[in-house]
């Protein structure tokens, strides 16, 4: 054992320099604590500071552990991956990371029989994703089961709130419903009857699984008792997304028994609306949880001028709106924002691959610190842009590409994708500390072999060494093929051993995650192989190092960039927006806050006008950004 317990008064932040004051003062709090801050802010640091500072002070002591429920898988597996950065392994294992899906379906699985009978799934089940069509159909099935009395008020559900707001705010009943007295309760018992005994194999959305989690927690105070005894500190990251569902979940089960929960976010970037976020997640959660809240005020991200550009739109979301310090310098002294203007697509194409190679030179940037966002269709715009760019020697990748039943940008931060790409490295001859280290410990979890079983250790090493050994004999002389690629991803799952890696991963509780990613990294591999020479670029392709990333804002969402572009900022991207949305303005505000140095707003009027969106134009004018004609 390496790691000695450190006062908490001398504990520091680890790998960073320090935090701002209020970010110590939510750092040390004891109770529940809600922190609100800007993008940029270091809300993902602040979360792997914390879980730091309680494994490493013993404020969490083994066998306790840190629970952290995000939103989306991406954000699940990148603040994992940043404890692992900050902590040493040995703490690192004790802080599970999880979406809220694969949390709550994780207690229906392991708690199956707790579940009273009545509401009982199958086992296995299925998960179902309706979608509006079938919502519709459903309501109109309900409908003509119900009284007549009751069909009115049925048919006034909406169909795309239904399952959201109205069975994500519902409570089982823990007893056998004897009497149905509303058209809502109805409408709900029906709703999810159908979902449980419809069919031989019960189909389930991630909605019902959550009310079913939350039953069976309520239902059974003993294991809700193991679970705050596991689990005392909750951290909540994006907490503006918690939908209905969630926060109920939330509140029964940790807002009593003295868990400390920590909800992390920034109501401006709240762009899930449309998926069933609550909008006053913040407010409930200080009332019911006696939270206390900590607003941070710095950016560590933008330079000083994006900070002041962003102030104007913040404002506009939010009119009360601290005032926040820019504390990453800026490196350049002009066009910081600037809005293209152009007159054909083509020129805007060409003009953006010239001006990104020109930069790249001059600035001696890579491909991935430019970012190119839209609102929607990343395809589309691919199929536009790609020529321009391949005619400067350059690159473009539309990340939300799907791959099979998955797309790059899910792959590429899915655990198993990246144990079997550190595999391939490894065997392809690459000398990789950290690539050794994602192996290994992978394999150590897979065969629970912990610290103090350095026998279990050995043996594993041994093993994953003569593995790489035999794969790398194999590869190394012969050049990348499809089938050899396709070989090579079965070679490595069956040495990692799927059964073991879906018991061990808890992200994997969603049935067929783990054969979407693995006939994902299979396709994905066998894609760069067709294209490559060696099997270091097919790699590269594999990872998309010399691309220029493209994706839609939604999906940018935590994360970063030297260089942001919008593209497509019109009505016809943007024909769902009204003047003074919200969600229309969080998601430019979003684009806007991914730039660390520069950020760019193309448009062109081939596309589109700009009527629906003159007020984001009107924003940046007001700070006083200048239009430049790009013909
Ligand atoms: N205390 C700190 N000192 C130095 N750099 C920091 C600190 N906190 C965060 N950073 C850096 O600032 C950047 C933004 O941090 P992070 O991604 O955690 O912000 P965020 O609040 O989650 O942003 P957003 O909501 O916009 O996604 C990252 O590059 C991070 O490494």
């Amino acid at each position: 054992m390496t790691w000695r317990p450190v006062a908490p008064e001398a504990w520091r932040p680890r790998g960073i320099l320090n935090l701002e004051p209020s970010a110590w003062t939510a750092l040390r709090r004891a109770g529940s604590t809600s922190v609100v801050a800007g993008p940029g802010a270091g809300k993902s640091e602040f979360l792997a500071q914390r879980a730091a500072y309680l494994l490493e002070t013993g404020l969490c002591k083994a066998p306790q552990q840190i629970l952290a429920i995000s939103f989306k898988t991406d954000a699940a597996a990148n603040l994992a991956a940043r404890v692992r950065q900050r902590c040493p392994p040995e703490l690192a294992g004790r802080f599970t990371s999880l979406t809220f899906d694969a949390f709550t379906k994780s207690v229906v699985d392991r708690f199956h029989a707790a579940i009273p009978q009545h509401w009982r799934p199958t086992r296995p089940y299925d998960i179902g994703f309706p979608t509006r069509r079938m919502v519709e159909e459903e309501l109109s099935r309900i409908r003509g089961m119900a009284q007549p009395a009751w069909q009115t008020r049925v048919a006034e559900f909406f169909p795309d709130r239904f399952e959201t707001q109205d069975i994500g705010g519902h409570r089982l009943a823990v007893g056998a419903p004897q009497q149905l007295s509303t058209a809502e309760e109805f409408a709900i018992y029906h709703w999810l009857h159908h979902q449980l005994f419809g069919a031989r194999v019960s189909k389930l959305t991630f909605v019902t699984l959550n009310r079913l989690a939350e039953l069976v927690l309520r239902a059974n105070p003993r294991i809700v008792r193991a679970l705050r005894m596991t689990y005392p500190c909750v951290f909540v990251d994006e907490f503006q997304d918690t939908s209905f569902a969630q926060y109920d979940f939330l509140l029964s089960t940790f807002s009593q028994g003295g868990t400390a929960v920590t909800a992390v976010g920034d109501h401006k970037q709240r762009i899930m609306g449309w998926a069933g976020a609550r909008q006053d997640a913040f407010e409930r959660f200080e009332a019911d949880f006696g939270a206390h809240r900590v607003n941070l005020l710095f950016n560590f991200r933008s330079s000083p001028e994006l900070v002041r550009v962003q102030h104007f739109v913040a404002r506009a979301l939010d009119p009360q709106s601290p005032q926040i310090q820019a504390q990453a310098a800026g490196q350049l002294d002009r066009d910081v924002v600037q809005v293209w203007k152009s007159n054909s697509t083509a020129a805007e194409g060409q003009r953006l691959a010239q001006w990104i190679a020109a930069d790249m030179a001059a600035r001696q940037k890579q491909p991935r610190d430019y970012v190119l966002l839209v609102r929607q269709r990343p395809d589309q715009f691919e199929e536009e842009l790609q020529p321009g760019f391949a005619a400067v020697g350059l690159s473009l990748r539309n990340e939300s590409r799907a791959v099979g039943r998955t797309n790059v940008q899910d792959l590429m931060v899915d655990e198993a994708g990246s144990v079997a790409l550190a595999a391939l490295r490894l065997a392809a001859g690459q000398r990789s500390a950290t690539a050794w280290l994602k192996l290994s410990s992978a394999v150590y979890a897979i065969r629970g072999a912990d610290e103090a079983d350095e026998l279990l250790r050995d043996r594993a090493d041994r093993d994953i060494q003569d593995f790489l050994g035999r794969l790398g004999q194999d590869i190394r002389g012969e050049a990348p093929s499809t089938e050899l690629a396709a070989e090579v991803t079965r070679r490595i799952f069956a040495f990692l051993d799927v059964a073991a890696i879906r018991r061990t991963f808890a992200a994997y509780t969603r049935n067929d995650l783990l054969e979407i990613m693995i006939e994902g990294s299979s396709l994905q591999l066998q894609h760069a192989a067709a294209e490559s020479a060696t099997w270091r670029e097919c790699i590269d392709r594999y990872v998309g190092t010399n691309d220029i990333p493209m994706m839609t804002v939604h999906k940018s969402k935590g994360l970063e960039y030297d260089t942001v572009f919008f593209v497509g900022l019109d009505d016809r991207s943007w024909w769902s927006h009204t003047p003074r949305n919200p969600e229309g303005i969080a998601t430019f505000f979003v684009a806007l806050s991914r730039a660390k140095q520069r950020a760019i707003f193309l448009f062109c009027e081939r596309r589109g006008a700009r009527e629906r969106v003159s007020e984001l134009y009107q924003m940046l004018t007001d700070a006083g950004i200048e239009e430049v004609e790009v013909n």
